[in-house]
């Protein structure tokens, strides 16, 4: 079956006199996850804050993501720190549901990331790893269609990356949602990623398209980047 895709054209960016992205066109799989590398420096968080209407395109306005509901997920967590870990959750989904529903989904994301014993820290008194599973549950609890994410698990230690990821790869599996994510980690982009998408050059070209991440191994990702 023909993949769907959301495809982003026309994005212009310049900083002072150096042009970022010119007429650059990208298409992500809808409900799959998207992975974006390229050496750094080259745009990527440009490119996402752009695509998700965060920053304005230069010249005429893009089509964004925006219009889809998107939810961030950045290598700092936003958790917010008055707030319970349970008030957290609750706090973006309150407008939307009844009490009750928001009590339930609260409950079952939280178990979800296996981090329910938590529900009533405040965020300050947890772990980073803890933090940034209570971060991945927030941004799936609200019902966005997009999840943007900007190198979530840099700074997690290795043990605790694989059990968050693992907790991301869950929640993925439970309810389909486009994910575009940065990594510089290649690892990574070959265990959750559908299509990897390399960028370079200057301004930015797609310099390759991998569209099957069946049966990549580390070296073919590293030689392109
Ligand atoms: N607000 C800004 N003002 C001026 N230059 C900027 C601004 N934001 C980004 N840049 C420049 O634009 C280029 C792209 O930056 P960007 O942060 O998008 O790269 P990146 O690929 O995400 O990098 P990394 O992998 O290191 O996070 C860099 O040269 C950066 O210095």
């Amino acid at each position: 079956m023909e993949k769907v895709k959301l495809n982003i054209k026309n994005v212009n960016k310049s900083y002072n006199d150096k042009i970022i992205f010119e007429n650059f066109n990208i298409d992500f799989y809808k409900d799959e996850v998207n992975i974006i590398m390229g050496k750094s420096g080259c745009g990527k968080s440009t490119l996402l804050n752009i695509i998700s209407g965060v920053n304005k395109n230069d010249g005429e306005e893009i089509d964004s993501l925006k219009n889809l509901g998107i939810s961030y997920i950045f290598q700092e967590d936003r958790l917010i720190e008055w707030l319970s870990v349970e008030e957290n959750i609750k706090l973006v989904i309150k407008k939307l549901y009844s009490k009750t529903h928001v009590d339930e989904l609260c409950e079952e994301y939280l178990k979800l990331v296996g981090v329910s014993e938590y529900k009533n820290y405040y965020p300050q008194m947890l772990s980073g790893g803890i933090r940034q599973r209570i971060n991945i549950a927030r941004a799936f609890v609200y019902p966005s269609k997009v999840i943007v994410m900007d190198e979530p698990f840099k700074s997690i230690d290795i043990k605790n990356k694989k059990n968050i990821i693992d907790s991301f790869k869950l929640l993925l599996k439970k309810e389909k949602r486009t994910v575009i994510f940065v990594t510089h980690d290649i690892e990574e982009a070959i265990y959750l990623g559908d299509k990897i998408i390399i960028l370079g050059g200057s301004p930015i070209k797609i310099k390759k398209n991998i569209n099957d991440c069946n049966h990549l191994n580390k070296e073919d990702v590293a030689i392109l980047i």
